[in-house]
């Protein structure tokens, strides 16, 4: 268990915005014990592990194991459409899980980011439906292909201000973020001046500041070097939830999904899992390449 705990109780206790010291006072217990049960030193006894469920107000399956009904329905489209001057979305129907992690693919101009809006709210469809089964506001982050970054404030100051928004301010945590996104020497940078990759880079960052349940990544790694979009996908598989990812980029894709959809001529024309793919020995690239035939490659 204590690996998944550990992780848990971490995720949990930032989640609610308390430090490892007011976790113990509201436990009666020290704050090495919530240290060591965080660094998987120690484990709480079962009356412990029922407070703590209460405290962080969750089930104790949730804390213990981390299963949170994962792979529920958290959003249902159907018979979605959308035109501008010309259709683009002609029936979408989909259905995404608590635990997805698709790859959105498709050519220039085929809707993805369009769908994409239409999920996260800033735009809205012409017909059909969309059932969420998440809080939008609350449990929907985005990193958007257009740069919302505010370019007169510094970078610190920007992710202290999201962090306050997202209610998870805490210095340390902003410190171990602006290094672990290799943001230190820019910390005072104004936004406005840090280069067309480190800014994606701040983008990602600060739409990973909080918790969600559903990730919506719009040509993350786009201006990103190398060594820059490595880190995005090893980070983004320790991300929680589903994450959907419309990308371009399949160097490394095969890796991190488990799910990928075609979006061609307006409908989802393929819906397909990563293991098939690979079990007709084809990586998602040459997938892509057969299933878009005649498209325009990216
Ligand atoms: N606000 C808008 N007004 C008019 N047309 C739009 C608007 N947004 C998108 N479109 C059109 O809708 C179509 C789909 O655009 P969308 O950006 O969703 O495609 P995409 O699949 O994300 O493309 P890309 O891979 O190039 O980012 C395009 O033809 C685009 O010109």
């Amino acid at each position: 268990m204590t690996n998944i705990f550990s992780h848990q109780l971490i995720t949990l206790r930032r989640r609610k915005n308390l430090s490892q010291n007011d976790l113990a006072r509201k436990l009666y217990v020290s704050r090495q014990s919530i240290s060591k049960w965080e660094n998987g030193e120690a484990e709480p006894g079962i009356d412990k592990l029922i407070n703590l469920s209460e405290v962080l107000g969750v089930d104790l399956d949730f804390l213990i194991l981390g299963k949170e009904k994962l792979n529920d329905l958290i959003i249902k489209i159907s018979g979605l459409k959308k035109a501008f001057s010309q259709p683009v979305l002609q029936g979408i129907n989909l259905n995404i899980y608590g635990k997805d992690r698709i790859a959105l693919l498709g050519s220039n101009g085929a809707g993805k980011s369009t769908l994409a809006k239409i999920i996260y709210g800033e735009i809205e469809a012409d017909s059909g439906h969309i059932e969420n089964h998440i809080n939008i506001r609350n449990d929907l982050n985005v990193m958007t292909q257009n740069d919302v970054l505010m370019g007169d404030l510094t970078v610190i100051e920007h992710v202290q201000l999201t962090a306050l928004i997202d209610k998870v301010y805490s210095r340390t945590f902003i410190e171990q973020m602006i290094r672990k996104f290799r943001l230190e020497k820019q910390k005072n940078t104004y936004v406005s001046k840090l280069s067309g990759g480190q800014k994606r880079r701040l983008a990602l960052l600060l739409a990973l500041l909080r918790e969600s349940k559903l990730l919506l990544l719009d040509e993350p790694t786009v201006g990103m070097d190398l060594s820059s979009i490595d880190f995005f996908w090893r980070y983004l598989d320790h991300v929680g939830g589903c994450v959907i990812t419309i990308t371009h980029d399949f160097n490394q894709i095969d890796k991190y999904f488990s799910r990928v959809l075609l979006l061609k001529d307006g409908k989802i024309a393929q819906d397909i899992s990563v293991d098939k793919i690979h079990s007709h020995n084809q990586t998602i690239e040459q997938w892509y390449r057969q299933y878009n035939d005649g498209e325009e490659q990216a």
